[in-house]
Parts: structure tokens; C-alpha cells; sequence
């Protein structure tokens, strides 16, 4: 079930007596929170939230500012839970209190940089993302040294960004942008105006005024008896998130999206001379990567009214005959595919950067094993093949609800339930394939496999296409 939206109006917001007594009744007698619990959920909140929004590629270079307190603290614990996720975080720790936290840093290697090496334009050119966590809810009056330095660094960062379309690297901000008043917010306007800001717990009251546009909440331990107490409207975290977005989904500029795409170069004679083991390779990258659905390809069809048209089909077997999948014989793309076999078959592997194509025939697969995947499906789904004349018109979602009960009702004995006849699978025999690496400035690598026959034996052909 989708969950509705939470409004943003309804938060609550804390002030800094209520954000330290919070603190106090985590960590007091009954509930008993060691404040390296804490400290370790809220940074692995802030460095899911960063992950969330700015990717490892493109925001690799992470350097968190971090204070004397628990803010501090905070960044430390984010900055290696961010090494883990695949960013290369430095640290600026002046004052350097968290002795456990720093040498865990050590022991991954992450650098610490010196106040020095940092103000000025090293700031600028070094980072593409400045975590913010010099202070929090019990910051007070005017920064002190070093931090009113560079508190004024970063923002400078926001100022450059106002000026320039050139790359300035994002600033994050650990509960409350350091040097802000907790309460009042950037009281003078000289202050840090952080891109994202992730409040912990609850947000403090200056998150009010914060003009960015990410606002995350994180710190996924409040129980009842705090919400309660402190009368905390706060919205769900999604699923096993560690943090979850407050605020409006910010409006993008959909020509200005973009990602420039950073890959290993695909060179011919790094590839297999035949497509399909080149394909099984691909596949098992895309699998050992995690992507949620490698599988999911887009199949486009044209029928003999030469108007194409695509869906997305999961991949269900592929062999050296082809690429299989199951749907529907009176489909459209059924109609389509008998009218003309000639189909095509498309993959992204987005966090690959890879697309593969392939084009070829269209066949259906034997009776026998149409029939022996679809007894492999969930009884559920095998049902919903029952119900479903796929791509006809259907009065209201209710049909298909009371057919799906009645023949759940007829099935609940856990009889064979029949294959209907117009349900099976095809399969795509390639002419043609195409692998695609994204690659900087758009100049990707594309190797296309076309096939040949040299001295009566049968191969395939690569050539590179221009990208
Ligand atoms: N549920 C929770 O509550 C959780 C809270 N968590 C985190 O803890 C944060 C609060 O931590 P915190 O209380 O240690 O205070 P914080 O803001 O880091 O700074 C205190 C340090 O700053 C110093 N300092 C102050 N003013 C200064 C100035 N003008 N110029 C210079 N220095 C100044 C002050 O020095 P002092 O004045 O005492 O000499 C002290 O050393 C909170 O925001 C959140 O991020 C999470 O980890 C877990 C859950
Ligand atoms: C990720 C994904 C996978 C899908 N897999 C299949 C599939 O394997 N078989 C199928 O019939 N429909 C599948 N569908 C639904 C189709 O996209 C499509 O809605 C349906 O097959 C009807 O298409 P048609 O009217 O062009 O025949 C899938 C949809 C998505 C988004
Ligand atoms: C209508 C339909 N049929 C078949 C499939 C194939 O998937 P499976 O066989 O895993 O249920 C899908 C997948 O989304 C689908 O939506
Ligand atoms: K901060």
C-alpha cells in the first residue's frame, strides 16, 4: 500500500532546551541509550541520506568538518560509514576528542587534512561534497577559533554557487548548520546555507529557515515514551530506511539532468567473440551488482501496421538459441509479434552505466516448456494469468479482484491449477547485438556483433560504432 504523503506542516520542531532534554531522557535511567548507540544511528542516518541523494561517482570526495561535540561525532561515525559505501572521505578534526572514532578512521586509512590545507581555495578544488558537522544543539554565541574560519569557508561555497555555474562542491549539515543560532537560524545571513540539510531526532527549530533543498530526518530510535513526552509529529521512515525526506520532493530542471557517465573502457579484443557468452557476462556483473531487476528488459514489437511499440518482459532463460520470456498470446505484443517476428530486446544496467541490444526473430517456445515455468510460478501469479486477458479492456479494477477470489476460493485445495492455453513463452533468436559502456563527454564505447561466415564457418563480426 502506498502510504500517504506526510505534510511537512504538521512536523514538530524542538528548541534547544527541549533538543538537549531529548538527549537527557535517551541516555537517562530508563531508557539507557549509550551515546555511542546514538552517535553511530545518527551517522549512519547522515551517510544514507548523503548516499540517497549525491551519488559516490560524482560526489566521490567527501571532507567532513567535524566540531568538538557529539555534531562532531556525528561526522566522524558518517565519514566512515561513507568509506564503506564507496566515497572517499577526508577529515578535518581540529579539536580531537572522539579517540575510538579516530582510529577507526585510521585503520580504513581515511586521511585527516589540517585546518591550513583546507581554507582558501583548497575547499573548492579538493571536495565535491563538505559535510558540515561542527555543531549542534548546544552550540552558543559566536564560533570560535578555528571554526569561525571555517565556518566562514563554507559559506563561501554557498556564495560561489549563487555566482557560478562551475562545479562547487555541495554542502551537508549535521542537525543544525554550524554557526546558525539553534533556534533563530542565520541571524546575521553571512552564514553556511548548506544544499542538505539532515536533522536528527526531530528538527530544531531553525531547520524553519533552512532555504536548501533536501531536508532528511534521520537518528531512527526515538521510542514512544520521547515522542510521546515531547509531543513529536514526525514521519515515517520507509521500510528499513535510516532516514527519510521532510519536505517538498524538489523540482528539477529536466533539461538540465544529466550524469556523465565514468566506466572501464570495452575494448574489442577485451570482449568474447561470441555475443551471447559477451551477454552471460554482462548479466553476471549486473547480478553481482545488486541491481533489483537485471532481468527486466524492454521488448519492442511492430505489426504489420509498421507502428512499433514497447513494454518491459522479464527475461526468463537465455542459451545459445536465445533470450525467453512469457506473457500472454492474445496480447498486443502477441498480435504484433505474429503479424511480424522481427522484435527487439533492450537492457540498462543503470548503475553500470550499460545498455544492450539485440534484435532478432521471434518464436514461441514448446508447449512443454511453457508448461513447465508456469507450474514455477507463486500460485498466485499462475492465477492471475487465469484472470488476466491481458491488453483488453476492463471495466473497473473489481473484475479482476472478484475472478482473482473465486478461483483462489477453486484452487485453495492446492489442485494442479491448468496452464490456460494462451499463456506461454517466446524467444528472441538475435541477428544482431549491440553493447554499450557509457562513457565521459558521451564518447561511450559501442561494440556491435553482426553475424559472418568465414571459409563455411559461422562467427560473428564486431565492429565499434560510433557513439
Ligand atoms: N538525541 C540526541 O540528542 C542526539 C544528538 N546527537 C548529536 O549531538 C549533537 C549535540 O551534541 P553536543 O551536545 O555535544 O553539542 P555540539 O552541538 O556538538 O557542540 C558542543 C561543543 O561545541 C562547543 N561550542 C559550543 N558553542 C561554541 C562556540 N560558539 N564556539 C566554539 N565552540 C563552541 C562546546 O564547547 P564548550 O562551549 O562546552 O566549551 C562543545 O565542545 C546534536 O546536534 C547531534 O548532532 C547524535 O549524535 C545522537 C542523538
Ligand atoms: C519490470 C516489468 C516486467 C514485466 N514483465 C512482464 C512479463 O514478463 N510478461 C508480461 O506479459 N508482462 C510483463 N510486464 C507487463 C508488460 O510491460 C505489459 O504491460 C504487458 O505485457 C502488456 O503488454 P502488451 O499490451 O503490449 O502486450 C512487465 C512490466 C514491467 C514493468
Ligand atoms: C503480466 C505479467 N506476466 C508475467 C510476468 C513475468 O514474471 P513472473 O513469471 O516472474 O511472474 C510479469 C512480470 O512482471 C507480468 O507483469
Ligand atoms: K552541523
Amino acid at each position: 500500500m502506498v502510504e500517504k504523503a506526510f505534510s511537512s506542516d504538521s512536523i514538530s520542531y524542538l528548541t534547544q532546551r527541549e533538543a538537549a532534554e531529548v538527549d537527557e531522557m535517551l541516555m537517562g535511567p530508563t531508557l539507557g541509550f549509550s551515546i555511542d548507540q546514538l552517535m553511530e544511528l545518527a551517522g549512519l542516518s547522515v551517510a544514507s541520506a548523503i548516499a540517497e541523494v549525491y551519488n559516490s561517482t560524482e560526489f566521490k570526495r567527501v571532507l567532513a568538518i567535524c566540531g568538538p561535540g557529539n555534531n562532531g561525532g556525528d561526522g566522524l561515525v558518517a565519514a566512515r560509514h561513507l568509506h564503506h559505501f564507496g566515497y572517499t572521505p577526508s577529515i578535518c578534526y581540529p579539536k580531537r576528542t572522539q579517540k575510538a572514532l579516530v582510529a577507526q578512521l585510521d585503520s580504513l586509512s581515511v586521511p585527516f587534512v589540517e585546518v591550513e590545507d583546507i581554507v582558501g581555495s583548497g575547499l573548492l578544488n579538493d571536495f565535491d561534497l563538505v559535510l558540515d558537522a561542527m555543531f549542534g544543539f548546544s552550540f552558543r554565541g559566536a564560533p570560535r577559533a578555528p571554526f569561525d574560519e571555517l565556518i566562514k569557508n563554507v559559506a563561501f561555497l554557498s556564495k560561489e554557487r549563487e555566482k557560478s555555474d562551475g562545479k562547487i562542491p555541495v554542502v551537508v549539515s549535521v542537525d543544525v548548520p554550524s554557526g546558525w543560532d539553534v533556534e533563530e537560524g542565520d541571524a546575521g545571513g553571512e552564514g553556511i546555507k548548506p544544499d542538505m540539510l539532515v536533522s536528527l531526532t526531530a528538527p530544531k527549530l531553525c531547520a524553519k529557515k533552512f532555504k536548501g533543498v533536501h531536508h532528511f530526518l534521520g537518528g531512527r530510535f526515538v521510542p514512544p515514551a520521547v515522542a510521546g513526552r515531547f509531543n513529536l509529529c514526525l514521519p515515517p521512515y520507509p521500510g528499513s530506511a535510516m532516514c527519510v525526506r521532510i519536505g517538498k520532493v524538489p523540482q528539477v530542471d529536466i533539461s538540465a539532468l544529466r550524469v556523465n557517465y565514468v566506466s572501464p573502457e570495452l575494448l574489442e579484443e577485451d570482449v568474447e567473440a561470441d555475443p551471447m557468452d559477451q551477454f552471460q557476462k554482462w548479466f553476471d556483473d549486473a547480478v553481482a551488482a545488486g541491481l533489483r531487476e537485471p532481468n527486466a528488459m524492454a521488448l519492442s514489437t511492430c505489426g504489420k501496421d509498421g507502428k512499433p511499440s514497447s513494454r518491459m518482459v522479464l527475461l526468463k532463460g537465455v542459451d545459445k538459441e536465445g533470450f525467453v520470456w512469457y506473457t500472454n498470446y492474445e496480447s498486443r505484443k502477441a498480435c504484433e509479434i505474429s503479424e511480424n517476428s522481427n522484435s527487439a530486446i533492450m537492457f540498462y544496467w543503470d548503475s553500470l552505466n550499460r545498455q544492450v541490444r539485440v534484435e532478432g526473430t521471434v518464436e514461441k517456445v514448446s508447449e512443454e516448456e511453457s508448461l513447465h515455468y508456469f507450474h514455477s510460478r507463486p500460485r498466485g501469479s499462475q492465477i492471475g494469468a487465469l484472470v488476466s486477458n491481458q491488453s483488453s479492456v476492463v471495466p473497473g479494477r473489481h473484475i479482476l479482484s472478484q475472478l482473482y477470489k473465486e478461483l483462489e476460493e477453486k484452487f485453495s485445495d492446492g489442485s494442479l491449477i491448468p496452464k490456460p492455453k494462451h499463456w506461454g513463452g517466446y524467444r528472441l533468436k538475435p541477428k544482431l547485438y549491440e553493447f554499450w559502456q557509457g562513457q565521459p563527454s558521451r564518447l561511450h564505447d559501442r561494440l556491435q556483433y553482426t553475424p559472418e561466415e568465414t571459409e563455411g564457418k559461422k562467427g560473428w563480426r564486431v565492429v565499434r560504432l560510433a557513439p
